[in-house]
């Protein structure tokens, strides 16, 4: 007997891995963007959840930014009502400006994911990103000079959001949805280059592929798994350190901090600015780094300013970040 086509066995099995575990009879949303990637991972689960016993529902998201953006999500809405999908959510949104157009966009997606996964109790959500989406993530963040945890880009789980797709190649995903029958729209935004991500994707990475070799991708998308399990054994450090050295949640001991490595003092340094109501989108590596020299450089030097109008001092052996 002969199997499905190789591409289409690989994106269940992935699917399959992804939702094992999950309590029979529990619901799996798909987010559905009706690209190719995520129709795959519509595809897939539409094959895999029964087999598990699990109910598989879809969701898609009208960003109202381009022309037609209404008439898709009707589209990708009543095609994933014929896998078999319910519930199936269409849900529009109000994109802000914050952050710049790709973040106002993404959060708002998520905030309406995360809206639907309550109202319908789902146990997960399921997103389409591939490896390649990770290796761009990587490559972006490293372009801005990032710590192992940034670098560790997405995890295959985060909370109820799951990833099923994210060790497996972009190629071999798009395969699998024209294998399946689908026909993929084309997001404008992913070949615009105006767009970062888009310049990574078509002009960073194909240099890259020629000047270094091929097999970047995979390389940078293993980058991010290796540093994952680095920056968790840090934390979790970082985690014990603050129990010795912490006074309250936004001071530490000073003289405890200085025996610590710098990779433990700088996560604890960045914990208390930010329970200290120090914004995160804000607080750089540089504002830590002058935290840290209260610590190794101490001087009696006066207080370092920190953004959202808090500022980190040395006082009494401790280092305390509190408000102006
Ligand atoms: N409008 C949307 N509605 C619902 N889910 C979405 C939408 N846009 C993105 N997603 C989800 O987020 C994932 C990542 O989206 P992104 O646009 O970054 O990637 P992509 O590679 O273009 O994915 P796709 O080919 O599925 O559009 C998608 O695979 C999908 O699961």
């Amino acid at each position: 007997m002969s199997g499905p086509p190789p591409p289409v066995a690989l994106v269940r099995t992935a699917v399959r891995r992804a939702l094992r575990d999950l309590p029979a009879g529990s619901l799996v949303l798909v987010a559905c963007s009706g690209g190719p990637d995520s129709l795959a991972l519509a595809g897939a689960t539409a094959f895999v959840a029964p087999r598990l016993g699990l109910r598989a529902g879809g969701v898609t998201v009208d960003h109202g930014l381009q022309e037609g953006s209404a008439e898709r999500a009707d589209t990708v809405a009543a095609l994933l009502r014929n896998l078999g999908f319910d519930p199936v959510e269409r849900v529009s949104v109000t994109v802000g400006t914050a952050g710049g157009p790709e973040a106002a966009a993404r959060s708002a997606r998520y905030a309406a994911l995360e809206k639907t996964a309550d109202v319908h109790q789902a146990a997960a959500v399921l997103l389409g990103h591939t490896r390649d989406d990770q290796a761009e993530t990587v490559l972006l963040r490293l372009a801005r000079g990032s710590g192992a945890r940034s670098l560790a880009a997405m995890a295959t789980r985060t909370g109820r959001y799951l990833r099923p797709f994210l060790d497996v190649d972009r190629r071999t995903v798009h395969e699998a949805a024209s294998l399946m029958g689908f026909e993929p729209w084309s997001d404008p935004h992913n070949t615009d280059p105006a767009y970062t991500r888009s310049r990574v994707r078509h002009e960073a990475l194909p240099v890259l592929e020629r000047v270094l070799g091929p097999g970047i991708t995979e390389a940078l998308a293993r980058t991010a798994t290796l540093l994952r399990d680095d920056a968790d054994a840090l934390d979790a450090w970082a985690d014990q350190a603050q129990q010795q050295v912490g006074r309250g949640p936004t001071a530490l001991d000073a003289a405890g901090l200085a025996g610590l490595p710098r990779a433990i003092r700088t996560r604890l340094l960045r914990r208390i600015a930010l329970a200290a109501g120090c914004p995160a989108g804000a607080l750089t590596a540089e504002h830590v780094f002058a935290l840290d020299r209260l610590v190794t450089e101490w001087r009696g030097q006066s207080h370092v300013d920190l953004p959202g109008a808090r500022r980190g001092r040395r006082h009494d052996g401790q280092i305390i970040v509190s408000a102006d």
